[in-house]
């Protein structure tokens, strides 16, 4: 694995850099840049992770992970142009395109667009890329390597297309731990003790994941083999149709969509 270099080191920088240790990385060959001391302190602790309070203290290894906010990239950018010389960069600041980012990096073109998400922290990611025609082969597979390290990988051929990778992915942990917390919360409700109900739907959770990843049925027809007729879970999916919560969930992924693009837009009118 190559060594790399992460600009910003929050949840998500810390998500990639735990699961590329936890996959084999030497934590000397990453080194992380953050602005913010205790961040910096918790990355130091956690991972043995080489860290710098400022870009100009950095090594710059050959490639560099931007982790910084979307609105934090355009100054990022600014400050990383002169530095560059053949590194590969990886940005994975949602709505932030390619070509705007070449751009506050001086006409750059050594860039691959990523959409990670936090699972990564456990080897469990999966991560959207994209790249233009302008990067060859070898730089893909290096940016895909770092992805691979910490779970699955797909290429995607159009740049929007990774507003909706963001949407389903990059925000999804979200939504499943909000549907975590919700079916904990009806399970309390029924009455079963907290410790209890967190099992309950944890294990429920990963299980049904598992099943349907590992027996690669659709999940339909295991739905269907969990209903039975006149049974309990035909009332409990009744409930949920009638609340229109397919429709809710499409909503989400549209409305995060949506703002995947409007970021792209709002940024892309910076100079
Ligand atoms: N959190 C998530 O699930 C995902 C986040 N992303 C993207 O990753 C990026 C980072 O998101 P998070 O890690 O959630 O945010 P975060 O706020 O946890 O991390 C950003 C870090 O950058 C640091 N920072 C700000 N300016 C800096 C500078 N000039 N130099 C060095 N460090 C600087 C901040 O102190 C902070 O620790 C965003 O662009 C986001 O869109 C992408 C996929 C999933
Ligand atoms: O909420 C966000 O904007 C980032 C991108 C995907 C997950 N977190």
């Amino acid at each position: 694995m190559h060594k790399v270099s992460f600009i910003g080191g929050g949840n998500m920088a810390g998500a990639i850099i735990g699961g590329l240790i936890a996959s084999g990385t030497q934590p000397t060959d990453i080194e992380v840049v953050e602005i913010n001391a205790d961040a910096r302190g918790q990355l130091a602790a956690r991972f043995g992770v080489v860290t710098h309070s400022d870009l100009s203290q950095a090594r710059l290894h050959a490639l560099i992970v931007l982790a910084v906010k979307p609105q934090s990239l355009p100054e990022v950018a600014a400050s990383l142009a002169p530095r560059l010389a053949g590194h590969l960069v990886v940005s994975i600041a949602a709505g932030v395109r390619v070509a705007d980012l070449g751009r506050w990096l001086g006409g750059y073109t050594r860039i691959v667009r990523a959409m990670p998400n936090t699972p990564a922290l456990v080897q469990a990611g999966v991560a959207g890329l994209f790249a233009s025609s302008a990067v060859n082969q070898d730089s893909r597979s290096q940016a895909e390597a770092v992805l691979r390290a910490v779970g699955g990988v797909v290429w995607v051929e159009d740049e929007p297309q990774l507003d909706a990778v963001t949407a389903v992915s990059g925000s999804g942990p979200a939504y499943v731990f909000y549907f975590l917390e919700s079916l904990e919360a009806a399970a309390v409700a029924q009455g079963l003790a907290p410790a209890t109900a967190r099992q309950l739907a944890l294990q429920t959770f990963f299980g049904a994941a598992k099943l349907a990843l590992e027996s690669g049925e659709e999940p339909a027809v295991l739905r269907q083999r969990v209903t039975s007729r006149g049974g309990t879970t035909e009332r409990g999916i009744a409930a949920l149709e009638a609340a229109a919560v397919k429709q809710a969930i499409g909503q989400a992924v549209a409305a995060a969509s949506r703002r995947s693009a409007e970021l792209g837009d709002e940024l892309g009118r910076l100079a």
